[in-house]
């Protein structure tokens, strides 16, 4: 039977990497996939990991549409064993309903990966959907860590160094500062306690170097 997987965890922690690990192993042993990714930090139609491997992929728009795709890659006389979806949380609603009817409809297996939730801890649209529906939820299992060496469960984002907590959910960039991001964003992993206090790895370091006040009074 095939199967809706969603791999999920914050950022960092490699689902890129296993993306395109699960399409070697299955493309090993002569299934035909295909790959697709949306928004990826090196730019339109690849899907890359930190490690260094990238593979061509096909970008998903907010209009396109998984269902259509493969049942015209099918009717033209294609193979379609398995789909790798990356930034999974990008995707519409519409579209994880397309990758579930493809699993149950055409047998084809899909591996969802993304991360759950945005830089305010709300879940991202495509993150959500892939809860309600998908036949497995994984948590990658190399965890990122906190500053505080806690496991890392939340993304911030900081602009200009300082973290926030409102602005536009969809903003490329990465745990350093890339090209595509605005010149002052970026993100960082942090455990919720730290999260809620808004205390990244800069900030903690700037509290800890503060002078004891001195005790006058
Ligand atoms: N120089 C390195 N040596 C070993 N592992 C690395 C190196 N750089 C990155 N990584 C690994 O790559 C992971 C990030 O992989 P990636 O697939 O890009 O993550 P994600 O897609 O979840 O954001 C890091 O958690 C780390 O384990
Ligand atoms: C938290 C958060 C992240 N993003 C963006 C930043 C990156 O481009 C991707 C995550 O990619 P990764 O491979 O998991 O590192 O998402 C965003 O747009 N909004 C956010 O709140």
């Amino acid at each position: 039977m095939a199967e809706l997987h969603f791999f999920t965890g914050t950022m960092d922690s490699g689902k890129s990497t296993l993306a395109l690990q699960t399409n070697h192993n299955h493309a090993a042993r002569g299934r035909i996939g295909r790959i697709f990714t949306t928004r990826d930090r090196a730019g339109a139609s690849i899907l890359s990991s930190r490690l260094g491997l990238t593979h061509d992929a096909i970008e998903v728009g907010e209009d396109f549409d998984f269902w259509r795709y493969v049942v015209d890659s099918l009717t033209q006389g294609g193979r379609i064993d398995y789909l790798i979806c990356d930034e999974a949380q990008f995707y519409r609603t519409a579209q994880i309903d397309q990758l579930a009817k493809i699993v149950d409809e055409l047998q084809i297996d899909v591996f969802a990966f993304g991360i759950l939730t945005d830089f305010r801890t709300q879940l991202f649209e495509g993150s959500s959907r892939l809860v309600e529906l998908a036949d497995r939820m994984n948590v990658l299992q190399v965890e990122a860590l906190c500053w505080c060496g806690k496991r890392a469960t939340h993304n911030a984002r900081t602009e200009n160094g300082v973290m926030v907590v409102e602005g536009e959910v969809i903003v490329v960039g990465d745990v350093d500062q890339v090209d595509e991001a605005p010149a002052d964003v970026a993100y960082e992993v942090l455990c919720r306690q730290h999260h809620r206090r808004r205390l990244t790895a800069a900030r903690a370091k700037a509290v800890s170097l503060a002078p004891e006040p001195l005790p006058f009074g």
